[in-house]
């Protein structure tokens, strides 16, 4: 049985309008993916809408190598802004104003000429009275990154005399420790660090910043966040979403790079991290970096032990067939690549010394949802007359990222009756019950701080390498094991199977997923 008692806020609080962006031109690496069409190009749309970006001097310049006129890459965008399940309401008039801006220029990265000939195209833009302003989005998988920093390095593109230029560089930040170290280095000879902008869209999730407010902002939980009073933490991100159009990227990427190396080990960090000591960029990342620096980095064996991955096979998404992983378009028939991990972290610091941080991400899972589960140790006796020892359930805060964003919070309380008979019930707190209103989406608040120049939400390079410190070794050591017998899962369901015996000792079974 479980009963929900609201929370809302004391006082009503309308949510404070959003900044203005500066004047500039985005150019767009990867215009023609999945990233642009489902999240981007909808944001900035948005950011139009409620008058933060405004149309003179607002271009954007989107490229890819796939073939498409202006006219066709504007239809394109506006199918996928007026069915974003992100964007705010849809209008066409708005969206024919907005449209004017979207200007579309094929090419491949790999080739030297294609940068000169993106130069012109700014040129152009700028002569017909554009912005002077660039700001370069890398939204292509991680190797592409390396030749289109030299590329704009080398004709002149990441110097401006007549503006600022910035570069925003999507996840994941290379694809192992080498590889983002190197990136790290190119980038830092083209651009200064205050103009790179490492994007973690995690971070502008709403209720992501709250887990710092939630932590910092009250007395009332700070004295028991830690091993003294917590069992274990588990943390999910599950989607129904499939690869989609995305094997190029998903193949060379999976499931632990693409999910775990960085939002998900954001989320570690965020709920482990000690208070910082103000609320700027550089307090907040350091006491975050010291959070990857005490997480601990896993030995094959370890690996054996503490990680599960997993591959999707058909199965069934609300009701309707879909295929598994090795039968969507451009996916090989025998691809050994991991659409599902479980891994439990360690971190071994005072605070945090023998409590598990169990992580799990999959496509293809019975629902998308997105939380964090504190699980509490359990009370040493059960007291009450008609209550065993295991009906008597341990506290559980649920921090709800996505859907439903909100806070829960599990406890025991008496049943009404004659008898002694405790029962858990929930408390609950909505973002939209308590404060209505849209709330800005992850990439509506980042694009606009990238636009404004301000890189509070955005990664630090050396936090990008820590996180690759503590994931390279599982990727070392899944490639000298036995591949798993993929596909391990049902699309439709919890995962695989397997992932039930990493998390039994603590918690006997992952929360299920919906
Ligand atoms: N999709 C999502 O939901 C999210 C994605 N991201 C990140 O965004 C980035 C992009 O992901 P996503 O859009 O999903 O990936 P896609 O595979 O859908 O898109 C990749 C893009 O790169 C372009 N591209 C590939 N090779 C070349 C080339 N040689 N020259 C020019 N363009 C090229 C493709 O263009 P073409 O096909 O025309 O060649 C395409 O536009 C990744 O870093 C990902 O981690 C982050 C958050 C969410
Ligand atoms: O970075 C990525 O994130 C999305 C999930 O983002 P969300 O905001 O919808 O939770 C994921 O689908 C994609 O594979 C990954 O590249």
């Amino acid at each position: 049985m479980s009963t929900v008692v609201q929370a809302t806020p004391t006082r009503s609080i309308a949510i404070p309008p959003m900044p203005k962006a500066e004047p500039c031109t985005i150019v767009i690496f990867g215009a023609s993916g999945d990233l642009t069409k489902r999240k981007l190009i909808p944001a900035l749309y948005d950011l139009a809408c409620i008058g933060c970006i405004s149309g003179q001097q607002f271009d954007v310049l989107g490229t890819g190598r796939t073939e498409m006129t202006t006219d066709e890459f504007r239809k394109a965008m506006r199918d996928a802004a007026s069915t974003s399940k992100d964007a705010r309401k849809f209008s066409d008039w708005n969206w024919e104003e907005f449209e004017k801006r979207l200007h579309y220029f094929p090419g491949d990265i790999n080739n030297d000429g294609f940068y000169h000939a993106l130069k012109d195209q700014l040129s152009e833009i700028e002569k017909n009275g554009g912005s002077s302003n660039h700001l370069f989005y890398v939204s292509t998988q991680a190797s592409l990154a390396p030749p289109i920093v030299q590329g704009l390095g080398k004709c002149g593109l990441s110097k401006n005399e007549k503006g600022w230029t910035r570069i925003v560089l999507e996840k994941p930040f290379g694809r192992d420790l080498e590889s983002a170290k190197a990136l790290n280095r190119e980038v830092l000879q083209v651009f200064d660090e205050k103009d790179v902008y490492r994007i973690d869209h995690y971070l502008g999730k709403e209720t992501v910043q709250n887990i710092l407010v939630f932590r910092f902002g009250n007395s009332l939980f700070e004295p028991i966040w830690n091993r003294n009073y917590i069992n274990s933490v588990e943390i999910t991100a599950a989607e129904t979403l499939g690869v989609e159009q995305r094997a190029a990227f998903y193949e060379e990427t999976g499931a632990l790079r693409d999910m775990v190396a960085n939002h998900l080990l954001q989320l570690v960090t965020l709920t482990a991290m000690e208070p910082p000591v103000a609320f700027d960029a550089d307090s907040v990342r350091e006491q975050k970096v010291q959070v990857l620096r005490a997480i601990h980095h896993m030995t094959p064996e370890q690996v054996c032990e503490r990680t599960v991955r997993g591959q999707y096979g058909p199965g069934k998404i609300n009701g309707k067939d879909v295929p598994g992983y090795r039968e969507e378009p451009g996916v090989k028939p025998d691809s050994r690549t991991e659409t599902y991990v479980a891994v439990e972290f360690r971190i071994d610091n005072w605070r945090w010394a023998g409590v598990p941080f169990y992580v799990r991400s999959g496509k293809r899972l019975a629902k998308s949802e997105t939380e964090i589960k504190i699980h509490f140790k359990r009370t040493p006796q059960a007291l009450f007359a008609k209550t065993s020892d295991d009906d008597i359930e341990a506290n559980v805060i649920t921090l709800r990222v996505q859907p439903n964003e909100g806070i829960t919070m599990s406890f025991a309380a008496k049943q009404p009756g004659a008898q002694m008979k405790a029962v858990p019930v929930k408390m609950d707190f909505s973002y939209q019950t308590a404060f209505g209103g849209q709330a800005p989406v992850a990439y509506e608040t980042l694009l606009l701080d990238a636009m404004r120049g301000d890189p509070t939400l955005f990664t630090r390079g050396d936090e990008a390498e820590n996180q690759w410190r503590i994931i390279t070794p599982i990727e070392d050591a899944w490639l000298q094991l036995p591949v798993p017998k993929f596909p391990n899962y049902a699309a439709g369901s919890d995962g695989p199977e397997e992932a039930n015996t990493l998390i039994a000792e603590e918690c006997k079974k992952w929360s299920p997923i919906g």
